[in-house]
């Protein structure tokens, strides 16, 4: 009972979301350079920048997006960019890469100096999504919802927001009971995982204070989007 338009939907929100990755230089230096806090802080940082880019390029093939207020564009990019990251990653983590990449960028994570009360929570919410064995179309599906929530700080039409997301969700919610017939609850537990992550995004927040406070340095490009300095 997915309509013609919303297959469409879908074919459009996964050949961007596969599109925009990032840059194979940047992800292969997690497994070359050495370990150190400092170094791992730079590692990620220069990941999570690159990442930044791609989530800008992936949310403007959003179809409908674009025609959204552009204050309110960017309202939603600035609100969502971490818990969009923390999916991201979670996806890239919960995959046993071949070039034992997962463990690296775990281990880099893990040595990157946050606090050990922001480790738990984190790590659990990976193993959680590893838990789901999403589809490609469900991640940038529920990427894509996360970015459309209308409750972010400084949205103006939240109802122009709010019908965007909702017509994702109603895609999202077909395509779960398709792909997941044995489990009715899937595309709620799928929900649960975006109530985690403002969980993961309050705990975020503390971590950015408590790097500052170490005078770790973020690009400008993070800065923007995370108000840090
Ligand atoms: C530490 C942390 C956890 C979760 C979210 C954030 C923002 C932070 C977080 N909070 O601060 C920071 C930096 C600034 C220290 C971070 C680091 O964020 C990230 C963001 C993305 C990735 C990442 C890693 C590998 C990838 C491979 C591929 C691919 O192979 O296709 N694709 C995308 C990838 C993205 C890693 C760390």
């Amino acid at each position: 009972e997915i309509t013609k338009e919303q297959r469409a939907l879908i074919k459009a929100i996964l050949d961007a979301y596969n599109r925009h990755q990032i840059p194979q230089d940047v992800t292969k230096k997690l497994l070359q350079e050495q370990y150190s806090a400092e170094e791992n802080f730079l590692l990620l940082t220069e990941v999570a920048t690159s990442q930044v880019q791609v989530l800008v390029e992936f949310t403007k093939n959003i179809p409908g997006f674009l025609s959204l207020d552009r204050e309110d564009q960017i309202a939603l990019l600035k609100g969502s960019a971490v818990e969009a990251m923390f999916l991201r990653s979670a996806q890239v983590l919960s995959k046993k890469m071949p070039s034992g990449y997962t463990e690296v960028l775990e281990e880099r994570i893990r040595k990157s100096g946050m606090s050990e009360e922001f480790i738990t929570p984190m790590f659990n919410f990976y193993k959680s999504i590893g838990e789901l064995h999403m589809t490609q179309e469900e991640q940038a599906l529920l990427t894509t919802i996360t970015i459309l929530t209308p409750d972010r700080p400084y949205v103006k039409s939240h109802e122009a927001v709010e019908r965007l997301q909702e017509t994702m969700l109603d895609v999202l919610r077909k395509l779960c009971v398709l792909q997941h017939p044995q489990e009715p609850q899937y595309f709620a537990r799928l929900l649960g995982r975006l109530t985690e992550l403002r969980t993961l995004h309050h705990y975020h927040v503390e971590m950015l204070t408590s790097w500052k406070t170490n005078d770790h340095k973020f690009t400008p490009l993070l800065c923007e989007i995370w108000d840090v300095q």
